[in-house]
C-alpha cells in the first residue's frame, strides 16, 4: 500500500513525546501530493504536525505475538507490551520464537507446579507465552532430536535474567527429574544462592545484581533425566566496584575482600559491607 493511501483523514498514528514516549493521535487531513508533514490531533484535542507511525487496529491490541501486528515498530511494540501488562497482568509476549519478558517486580501466581505440568508436553504456539513454554520447547527438541539446546537470556540490569534462568532450571528439574539420585535437581537449584553470595552485589539498578555472566550447563541422561550441572562464569566486572556505601564497617581494598564481605552478608544475613556499582 502506498504512502498516500495509508495516511488518510482519520487514520490513527503514534507520535513521539518526551514524557509519555509515544502518544496517540489522529490525522485531521489526508496526505496530499507535495505535503511535507501531516496534520494531527492528539487525544487531548491539541494539534500538531509531523510524520508519524501508523497505529495497529484495535483488535490487535494485546496480541500475544508481536509478529502478528500489521505495523511493527517501536511504538507498536511498547503499546502491545504495555496493554498486555496493564490490562491482563501478562508479562510474557512472543516475537516469533523469542520470548519478551517484563519484570513485574512482584510475585505472580504463574510459576507453581500445576503451571509447569500444564506446559509439559505442549507445543509452544498452543499455550500462552511463558518461560516454561520456551523451556518445554528446548526440552522437547533435545529429547526428540537428541541435540544440545541453548537458551540465551539477555536484557539490561534488573530486567529479570537471573530470575528467568532460575524458572527455566526449575522447569527442567521438575519435568526432567533426576533418576536414582532424587536430590540432584534440588542440588542444581540450591547452587544459586551460593553463587549469588559470591558473585552478586547491590547496584543502583538491582539490589542483587549478578556481577558476572553465567554459562550454565545442565546435563541429561539418555532417558532425559538431570544427571548433573556445571556453571562457568565470565565477564567478572571488577571495574563496577567503586566505593562503599553507608557507615564504613570494613574498607574494601580488593575484589576478593569485597566478594568475601558480600558472601558473608548473604550467607549469615548479618550486617557487613554494601557495595555500590555502576551499570
Ligand atoms: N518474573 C519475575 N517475577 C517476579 N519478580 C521478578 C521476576 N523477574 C525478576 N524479578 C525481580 O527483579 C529482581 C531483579 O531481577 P534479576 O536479578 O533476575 O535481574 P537481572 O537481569 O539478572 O539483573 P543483573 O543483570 O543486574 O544481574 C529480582 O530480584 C526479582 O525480585
Amino acid at each position: 500500500m502506498g504512502f498516500p493511501r495509508l495516511f488518510l483523514q482519520g487514520t490513527r498514528v503514534w507520535i513521539p513525546d518526551c514524557l509519555e514516549v509515544w502518544k496517540s493521535a489522529e490525522l485531521t487531513r489526508g496526505y496530499e501530493e507535495g505535503d511535507s508533514f501531516l496534520h494531527l490531533r492528539l487525544e487531548d484535542g491539541s494539534v500538531r504536525q509531523g510524520l508519524p507511525f501508523l497505529r495497529n487496529p484495535d483488535y490487535l491490541s494485546g496480541e500475544n505475538d508481536l509478529v502478528a501486528l500489521s505495523y511493527l515498530h517501536e511504538p507498536a511494540v511498547l503499546h502491545t507490551l504495555r496493554a498486555r501488562f496493564l490490562e491482563t497482568n501478562t508479562i510474557y509476549t512472543y516475537c516469533g520464537i523469542i520470548l519478551v519478558a517484563i519484570n513485574p517486580y512482584k510475585q505472580l501466581p504463574i510459576y507453581e507446579e500445576p503451571v509447569i505440568y500444564a506446559y509439559s508436553d505442549q507445543n509452544m504456539g498452543d499455550m500462552d507465552p511463558h518461560i516454561f513454554a520456551v523451556a518445554e520447547d528446548a526440552y522437547k527438541q533435545m529429547s526428540r532430536n537428541n541435540k544440545n539446546q541453548s537458551l540465551i537470556i539477555s536484557g539490561e540490569s534488573g530486567a529479570g535474567k537471573t530470575a528467568s534462568a532460575k524458572y527455566a532450571m526449575r522447569y527442567f528439574a521438575l519435568v526432567g527429574g533426576s533418576l536414582g539420585d532424587s536430590s540432584m535437581e534440588e542440588k542444581v537449584l540450591a547452587s544459586s544462592p551460593i553463587m549469588e553470595a559470591f558473585g552478586n552485589a547491590k547496584t543502583t539498578r538491582n539490589d542483587n545484581s549478578s556481577r558476572f555472566g553465567k554459562y550454565v550447563e545442565i546435563c541429561f541422561s539418555h532417558e532425559y533425566h538431570i544427571v548433573g550441572a556445571a556453571m562457568k562464569t565470565y565477564l567478572l566486572e571488577k571495574s563496577r566496584l567503586t566505593f562503599q556505601v553507608g557507615p564504613p564497617l570494613w574498607v574494601v581494598q580488593s575484589w576478593e575482600a569485597a566478594r568475601l564481605g558480600w558472601a558473608l552478608y548473604r550467607t549469615s544475613q548479618t550486617r557487613a559491607v554494601e557495595m555500590d556499582g555502576r551499570t
